[in-house]
């Protein structure tokens, strides 16, 4: 069966001055799938993880969440729906583990109240799903850039949403930390259902995690949309990276060199 539209953006433009940097963009994206954004610099990948997370407004055209237009959604009622792991950020100092993942909280108890027990308890699912139980008494400032990031992605997770971004998430972890986050990825999209939208910049790793890829064309405002297999091809490729890239097939899926 088909997994149902959960996202649904229509012919919208956005622009921060003169020149549009999404011209006439229509995407959809469905539910418990892991769609990933793939495309050049600046060709506006950021920008529209912002629009999805309501941190910014199209200047035209329509975006639905579950059917429901993105302006209907109240602030704390979207942030239910919704959970962004940034690419960088930065904690108090001295903050530890569990109480950085409880502000994924805010939106169901407030920022003046207690956790209640339902929160507790959410909040130690995420750090179980994360692998962080054994560390999370240690403050955050100790921890490794991999360990980090799974800090991150266990707040986004306290906040109990549908779906999930990531801006570029394996961004200054080493290969290690990033198989080990594409994989903690993989996992709360397979086990927990979770509808994933990510930023990436290795072609490879998104075919490898991805269900549908939206590639973006350098220098125009055109995207191609669909699984890895229908997307990543040499003309594809080029129209958006504007480079030849060679491509094999490894084990069924499609490898591209990128040397
Ligand atoms: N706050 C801003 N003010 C003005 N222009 C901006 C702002 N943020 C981004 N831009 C411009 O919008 C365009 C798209 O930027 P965006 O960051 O969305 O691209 P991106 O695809 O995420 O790039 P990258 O892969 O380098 O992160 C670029 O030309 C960028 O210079």
């Amino acid at each position: 069966m088909e997994n149902k539209d959960i996202i649904q953006i229509k012919n919208i433009r956005f622009k921060y001055d003169k020149e549009y940097v999404l011209d006439d963009l229509t995407i959809t994206i469905k539910e418990k799938k892991i769609t990933t954004f793939l495309g050049a610099n600046g060709c506006g990948k950021t920008t529209l993880l912002y629009l999805l997370n309501k941190h910014m407004t199209p200047n035209e055209g329509e975006m639905y969440l579950n059917g429901q237009g993105y302006s209907e959604y109240g602030r704390k009622e979207f942030a239910k729906k919704i959970a962004i792991v940034h690419q960088q950020n930065t904690a108090p100092d001295d903050i530890s583990v569990e109480d950085l993942v409880g502000y994924g909280r805010i939106p169901h108890r407030g920022l003046q109240s207690n956790n209640s027990k339902e929160d507790l308890e959410k909040i130690e699912w995420a750090l179980q799903v994360s692998d962080l139980l054994s560390l999370k008494k240690r403050r955050f400032s100790e921890l490794s850039g991999g360990q980090k990031q799974r800090v991150w992605i266990a707040m986004a997770l306290a906040q109990d949403t549908e779906i999930i971004l990531f801006d570029e998430p394996t961004t200054y972890l080493d290969i290690h930390y990033q198989i080990e986050v594409l994989k903690l990825i993989k996992e709360l999209n397979k086990t927990y259902q979770k509808t994933i939208i990510m930023i990436l910049h290795d072609i490879n790793q998104a075919v490898h995690y991805s269900d549908e890829i939206v590639l973006f064309e350098k220098d125009s405002n055109k995207i191609h949309q669909g699984t890895p297999e229908s997307v990543i091809n040499d003309v594809n490729l080029e129209s958006a990276f504007q480079k030849k890239l060679a491509l094999f097939e490894h084990e069924g899926r499609k490898v591209v060199l990128t040397v």
